[in-house]
């Protein structure tokens, strides 16, 4: 029989939980005058959940720390069994790449590229082969099929809303972060942009947190932490 031997570092880092998400602990601070502790998530393969609080509460700063784009002071982020805190730069970035999906407050797109070379080149990042029938699907699916030749300059608020929201799942992630995917949307497009986000979670059965002050979305979502 062969044994193999794992390294410490790697038992350490693999915690063997079913869960897609969970943080536990989380403590960070920007500069020493303000410090943030954050309450637990617990969010299993497929769920949604929401991160509800005011302006200014530290919801962007938590994204980011379960983005692994920050490092907490203290505590722990497990995503599909990996304590992502523990990760080097290097490994951190290949984790989020393969495993999150993100999308951001303020959308920013190469502005000298397409819409569809935008999502190309999302995938080429990520050493994913880019199909470009997989990505006129998804073009198709969020309504963006006539703005694939478009800059970004020329797409209007709502249309780089859905091209996040195509950006964010065109490498298939288990966990989807949307940071105020909603606040600068009318009503129309706010319940718009919020079904075209779920239908893309539960098509992949990828785990769905959204932080925003939106109130119009709490009623979507069973699973909510407050700041
Ligand atoms: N890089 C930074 N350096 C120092 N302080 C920061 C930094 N980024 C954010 N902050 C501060 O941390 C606090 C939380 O910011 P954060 O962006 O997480 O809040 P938020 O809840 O997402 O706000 P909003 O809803 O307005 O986007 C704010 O007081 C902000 O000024």
């Amino acid at each position: 029989m062969r044994t193999i031997l794992m390294p410490v570092s790697e038992i350490l880092r693999i915690k063997m939980n079913n869960k897609a998400l969970t943080t536990s602990n989380l403590i960070f601070s920007y500069n020493r005058s303000i410090t943030f502790g954050f309450p637990d998530i617990d969010c299993a393969p497929g769920n949604h959940c929401i991160i509800m609080g005011p302006s200014g509460c530290g919801k962007t700063t938590f994204l980011h720390l379960i983005a692994g784009l920050l490092k907490p002071d203290s505590g722990e982020v497990i995503i599909q069994g990996i304590d992502t805190v523990r990760l080097h730069s290097g490994e951190a970035d290949r984790f989020r790449g393969k495993n999150i999906g993100i999308i951001y407050q303020k959308p920013h797109f190469i502005q000298w590229l397409t819409a569809f070379e935008n999502l190309q080149i999302a995938r080429y990042l990520n050493n994913l082969a880019t199909e470009n029938e997989d990505i006129n699907h998804l073009l198709r699916s969020l309504n963006l099929e006539d703005k694939a030749k478009s800059k970004p300059s020329q797409m209007s608020q709502g249309e780089l809303q859905r091209l996040s929201i195509a950006r964010a799942v065109i490498n298939k992630p288990a966990l989807i972060l949307a940071d105020e995917p909603t606040s600068s949307l009318d009503d129309k497009n706010c319940t718009e942009a919020l079904n075209l986000l779920k239908r893309q979670a539960e098509e992949l059965q990828a785990s769905l947190v959204i932080a925003t002050h939106d109130k119009r979305l709490l009623d979507h979502f069973p699973n909510r932490i407050f700041l």
